[in-house]
């Protein structure tokens, strides 16, 4: 979005909060398909829920992992404008996924120190967007999703050659200090907007967005 921070909602299960991040201002709304998330969508919950994006938002279905036979299941039901790959995708795989389906692909890449960045650069040719993440605890049963924040210091004044976003237990009180220190453009939330896993909270939402926008200002 000119002039302001782009903000991706994630893990939408229902038709009111949709409604809220679209009406705040979000650009993209992130839809989960990954059995052990407690944001876990069927295909066909997503598709209605899709069906109150309005056109020109960008509707993203994150997956983890996922096999062409899972993909083409998932894009046959629910009209999509982006896939955001969670799991340990390869470049290689990273780039059938983008030429089989048609479709912009966000390549998500967990930081947790100066060691992991070179990783990120290995997507740089083969994914749209990349999405700079915490790396999740060894024992977490998610790669994602788990409202933990990674030092953004490791990134701050670093761009890459296609547009990222910033991710990993952003809330709505930490939102604006991590664009300030990263210089991040777009921002995506999931856990910092809930009151529980998977529930969604249309006050935090509300306050996430406007968070940002007052960082613009
Ligand atoms: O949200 C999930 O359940 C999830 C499951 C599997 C992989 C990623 C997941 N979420 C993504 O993780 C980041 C950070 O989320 P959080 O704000 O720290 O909760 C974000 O991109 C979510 O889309």
């Amino acid at each position: 979005m000119p002039g302001g921070i782009n903000v991706k909602i994630c893990g939408l299960t229902d038709r009111q909060s949709v409604r809220v991040a679209v009406d705040s201002g979000a650009r993209y709304v992130g839809f989960v398909f990954f059995a052990k998330s407690p944001r876990h969508l069927e295909p066909a919950a997503a598709a209605e829920l899709a069906a109150v994006v309005p056109e020109g938002l960008c509707k993203v279905a994150l997956t983890v992992n996922a096999d062409d036979a899972a993909l083409d299941r998932l894009i046959e039901a629910v009209p999509l404008d982006m896939l955001q790959l969670h799991g340990s995708e390869t470049p290689d795989r990273v780039a059938e996924v983008r030429q089989r389906y048609g479709l912009p692909v966000m390549k998500a890449v967990g930081l947790a120190e100066e060691s992991d960045l070179p990783r990120l650069d290995d997507y740089l040719r083969v994914a749209d967007q990349v999405l700079v993440d915490a790396k999740p605890p060894r024992t977490a049963v998610l790669p994602g999703g788990n409202g933990l924040a990674f030092d953004w210091r490791l990134i701050a004044g670093r761009r890459w050659s296609v547009p990222w976003m910033l991710a990993g237990g952003l809330t709505p009180d930490t939102v604006a200090e991590a664009i300030a220190m990263t210089g991040a453009q777009q921002v995506d939330v999931s856990s910092g907007v809930e009151s529980a896993p998977g529930v969604k909270d249309a006050a935090l939402i509300r306050a996430f967005i406007a968070a940002t926008s007052a960082h613009a200002i």
